[in-house]
């Protein structure tokens, strides 16, 4: 039996990184094997494109997020859900179907070039207030050019999530919306652990958390 494949996106700031620790920290402590990653990825190829949106724009970026999408579902989320883990992966497919269409990609082109990225069984999209996102993604530190422009740019942004779960619900991907609001980062977490416990229960097979040599051995 193969692992389950969760990503959770939205815009900067929103807590993304926050929600996915504290889910993985929840799913672990039930005792399910957890594989936590993140895309860009931490290899080479990745880092180039979270550092180097200043150098590389279009076609150019999209083409770069899409290579290091494919090298991460080769090298660490495949046999992450062969092994029967849950891969919680922070940002995925929305993030380039919303960044790179705001960098003027056509919308067609970016699906096609993620054509053969692996679907994942459930893609949680988190919004909140723009000019709070915003806000906190600046406090973090600002390393992408994306993260620049006022309240309008995280207004488009965040407007652009919600037709971009729109557009990948339509295309048959399992899609939830979590609105963060005033929400603690404890809180969108616990709140998350409703959906993800529905896909963990669901063609289970009577898998329980523990069972991970089972799952493991199963095909
Ligand atoms: N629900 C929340 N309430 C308040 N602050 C939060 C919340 N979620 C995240 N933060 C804070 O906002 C900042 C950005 O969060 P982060 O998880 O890095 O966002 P993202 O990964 O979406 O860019 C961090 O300093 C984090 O501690
Ligand atoms: C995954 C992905 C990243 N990127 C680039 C631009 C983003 O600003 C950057 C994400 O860097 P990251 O450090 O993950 O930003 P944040 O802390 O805001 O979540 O990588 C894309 O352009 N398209 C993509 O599909």
């Amino acid at each position: 039996m193969t692992g389950r494949f969760i990503v959770v996106d939205g815009p900067s700031g929103v807590g993304k990184t926050t929600t996915t620790a504290l889910l993985a920290d929840a799913l672990a402590a039930e005792g399910w094997q957890v594989y936590p990653t993140k895309e860009p990825t931490r290899t080479k190829l990745g880092e180039t494109a979270r550092y180097g949106t200043d150098d590389y724009h279009g076609l150019t970026l999209a083409c770069l997020v899409a290579a290091d999408r494919y090298h991460h579902l080769e090298a660490e989320v495949r046999p992450a859900l062969a092994a029967g883990m849950i891969v919680l992966c922070d940002r995925y497919l929305a993030t380039s179907l919303v960044l790179q269409r705001l960098d003027g990609v056509d919308p067609a082109f970016i699906w096609d070039i993620n054509r053969f990225a692996d679907r994942p069984d459930l893609t949680v999209i988190l919004t909140g207030d723009p000019a709070r996102s915003r806000e906190r993604a600046a406090a973090r530190g600002i390393h992408s050019r994306f993260h620049r422009g006022g309240p309008e740019a995280g207004r488009r942004e965040m407007e652009l999530y919600v037709r971009v779960s729109e557009e990948l619900s339509r295309a048959g991907f399992a899609v939830h919306v979590h609105h963060v609001g005033e929400q603690s980062p404890d809180a969108v977490a616990t709140a998350l652990l409703g959906p993800v416990r529905a896909l963990l229960s669901a063609g289970s097979d009577g898998q329980t958390p523990t069972g991970s040599a089972a799952r493991s051995s199963e095909s």
